[in-house]
C-alpha cells in the first residue's frame, strides 16, 4: 500500500501551460506537484520552438548574405552549422531543465519525475525510479501531456534510423542530403533552414500541396519560394517506400528512387493521451483530444491544457490555457477562453502568419465572406526590400468586421499583430480602414487588401 501525498493541485506533464499554471498556483499560495517523465519544460525549448529558431536565424543570416551581391557588393558566404548548434546548447543548457524546474522549485512547486496515469478523479498515480507515488489533488488535477513525433505508416520505415524534431537540433553539421517528409511548418521551416546551410533537400508532401491549413495564395507563393531555395519540392506524393542500406536511404516516391544520407520525418504529432488513465475519470482513452469548456474544464475536478486540447498545437495557446485554468482554479471572473482570433506563424522566410478562419473554413461556416488580397512586393516597403508576399483578409460582409486574416512577408508574424488584434476584438473594418498607416511599413499593406474588400 503506498501512501497518498496531498496537494491543492497536480500538474499531469509540465509542457508550456503547465509549466505557467503550476508556476502561477504555486505563487498564490496553493500546494502544487509537478509530474514529469522528461524533461520540465516539455517540447518547446528543447526539441521545438526555440531550437528551430535559433537555426531559422542563422539561416536568414546565410540568406540575407548572399542578397549582398545585388545590393550591397561581393560577399563571400561559408556556411557553418557549427555556431547555430553552439546557441541551442547554451539555450538549452545541453537538453537539461534546471532552468525550468529550478524557478518551479523556487515557488514551492514539488516536481515528481515519473511516468504519471490518472487513477480516479483528483488522483495521480506515478512511476517513478524508486517506486510508484500516489499524488492527491484536493483541489484537482491539471494536463498537460502534449504530443510526440507520428511516424506515418510507411512500408520499410520503422526499420530505418530516421530522424525527427527530437534528433535534428543535436546536429553540429549539415548533411549533404536530405529528404523531409511532411510539407506542414516543422517540415517547411527546416527544409528551407538545411538548404540554406547548403543540403541538398527533397520536400515530400501527401496533400494536394504544403501548409494545408494556410490559403492556398499564401501555400502557392512559399512553393514557388522553397523551390527557389533548391529545395525539391513534391507534393501530391506518395511514399511507397522507405529503405536503408547502412549508409543511405532510398525513398520511393511516386514509382521514383529518391536517395539521401539523412531522412527527417515531419509528418504530424501522435497526442500523450493513450497511456495517461483517461478511462478512469470517464474520458475516452482512445481519443485524439481532450475536450474542454471556455475554463478549460474537461470533467470533474479535471482541467487540460496545450495541444491534447486541439485548439491549435501551438505554445501561445498552451500558454494562454494556462492562464485561463489559474484563473478558474483561484475563483477568479475570466477572462474565459475564447478560439475565434488564435494566430499562427510559420518562420519560414518570408514567415507565413495567419489569425482566424481561412476563406474556405468561413465559408463553410455559412459566412458572407468578401475578402482582399493585396501583393506586398508592389507596395513601397515590399519593392524596396525586393520581398514577396501578400496579405489576404477575409470578412464577414454582414457583420462588417474580419474573422481571418494571412500574411506572407519578411517579419510576416510581426505584421500579423493588427491583424490578431482586429480579428480578436471584431475592430469594424470601416475603422481599420480610417487607421494611419505609416509610410513605408509592411504592414501598409493591409491598407490595400482591406480597400479591396470594399467594404
Ligand atoms: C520543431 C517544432 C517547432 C515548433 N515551433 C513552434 C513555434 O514556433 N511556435 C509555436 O507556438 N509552437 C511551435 N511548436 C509547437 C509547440 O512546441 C507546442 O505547441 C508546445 O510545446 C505546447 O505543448 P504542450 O503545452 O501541449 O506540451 P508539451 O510541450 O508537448 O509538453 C508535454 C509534457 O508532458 C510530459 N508528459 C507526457 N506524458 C506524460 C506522463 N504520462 N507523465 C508525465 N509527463 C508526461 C512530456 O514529457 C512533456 O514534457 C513547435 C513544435 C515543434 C515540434
Ligand atoms: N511555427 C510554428 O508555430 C510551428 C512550427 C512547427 C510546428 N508547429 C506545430 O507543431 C505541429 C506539428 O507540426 P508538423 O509540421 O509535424 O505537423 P502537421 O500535421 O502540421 O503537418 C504534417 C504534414 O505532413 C504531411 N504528411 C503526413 N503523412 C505523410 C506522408 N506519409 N507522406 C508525406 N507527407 C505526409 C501532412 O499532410 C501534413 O502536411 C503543427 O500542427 C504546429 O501546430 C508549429
Amino acid at each position: 500500500m503506498v501512501d497518498e501525498e496531498s496537494f491543492d493541485v497536480i500538474v499531469l506533464g509540465i509542457g508550456s501551460g503547465g509549466e505557467l499554471a503550476a508556476r502561477k498556483l504555486a505563487r498564490a499560495g496553493l500546494s502544487v506537484a509537478g509530474v514529469e517523465s522528461r524533461l520540465v519544460g516539455g517540447e518547446c525549448p528543447f526539441w521545438g520552438c526555440t531550437p528551430s529558431k535559433l537555426l531559422i536565424r542563422s539561416a536568414d543570416a546565410l540568406a540575407e548574405a548572399r542578397r549582398a551581391g545585388e545590393l550591397s557588393g561581393e560577399v563571400s558566404v561559408t556556411p557553418s552549422l557549427a555556431p547555430a548548434a553552439a546557441r541551442i546548447r547554451e539555450a538549452n543548457h545541453d537538453w537539461h531543465d534546471d532552468a525550468h524546474a529550478e524557478p518551479l522549485d523556487d515557488e514551492g512547486v514539488t516536481i515528481v519525475r515519473g511516468h504519471g496515469r490518472l487513477d480516479g478523479t483528483g488522483r495521480v498515480r506515478v512511476q517513478t525510479d524508486d517506486g510508484e507515488r500516489v499524488l492527491v489533488g484536493e483541489r484537482g488535477v491539471v494536463v498537460n501531456t502534449g504530443t510526440k513525433p507520428a511516424a506515418p505508416p510507411i512500408d520499410g520505415l520503422d526499420d530505418t534510423p530516421f530522424w525527427t524534431n527530437r534528433d535534428i537540433f543535436e546536429l553540429t553539421e549539415a548533411p549533404e542530403s536530405m529528404a523531409v517528409i511532411g510539407g506542414g511548418p516543422i517540415g517547411c521551416e527546416l527544409a528551407q533552414t538545411f538548404a540554406r546551410f547548403g543540403t541538398a533537400v527533397t520536400l515530400i508532401e501527401v496533400a494536394p500541396r504544403i501548409l494545408m491549413p494556410e490559403e492556398p495564395e499564401s501555400a502557392e507563393l512559399m512553393c514557388g519560394v522553397l523551390s527557389d531555395d533548391g529545395i525539391d519540392l513534391r507534393a501530391a506524393a506518395d511514399v511507397e517506400r522507405v529503405s536503408h542500406d547502412g549508409r543511405c536511404f532510398t525513398i520511393v516516391v511516386d514509382g521514383e528512387e529518391v536517395v539521401v544520407d539523412r531522412l527527417l520525418v515531419a509528418a504530424g504529432r501522435h497526442q500523450n493521451l493513450d497511456d495517461i488513465g483517461l478511462e478512469t475519470v470517464g474520458l475516452d482513452p482512445e481519443a485524439t483530444t481532450i475536450e474542454v469548456d471556455e475554463r478549460c474544464r474537461a470533467g470533474e475536478r479535471l482541467w487540460a491544457v496545450g495541444d491534447i486540447t486541439g485548439h491549435g498545437a501551438f505554445t501561445h495557446v498552451s500558454l494562454y490555457q494556462g492562464d485561463v485554468v489559474v484563473r478558474d482554479l483561484l475563483g477568479e471572473e475570466g477572462p474565459w477562453a475564447e478560439y475565434h482570433g488564435v494566430s499562427r506563424v510559420t518562420f519560414t522566410d518570408p514567415e507565413v502568419g495567419s489569425v482566424g478562419l481561412t476563406e474556405e473554413q468561413a465559408r463553410e461556416q455559412g459566412i458572407e465572406v468578401v475578402t482582399g488580397l493585396a501583393d506586398i512586393g508592389r507596395d513601397s516597403r515590399g519593392w524596396i526590400h525586393g520581398a514577396e508576399g501578400l496579405v489576404k483578409v477575409v470578412a464577414d460582409a454582414d457583420r462588417g468586421v474580419l474573422v481571418g486574416a494571412s500574411v506572407v512577408a519578411p517579419y510576416g508574424g510581426e505584421v500579423l499583430g493588427l491583424l490578431s488584434a482586429a480579428v480578436h476584438a471584431r475592430i469594424p473594418v470601416a475603422t481599420l480602414r480610417g487607421m494611419h498607416f505609416a509610410y513605408p511599413t509592411f504592414h501598409r499593406t493591409i491598407r490595400v487588401a482591406l480597400h479591396k474588400t470594399g467594404l
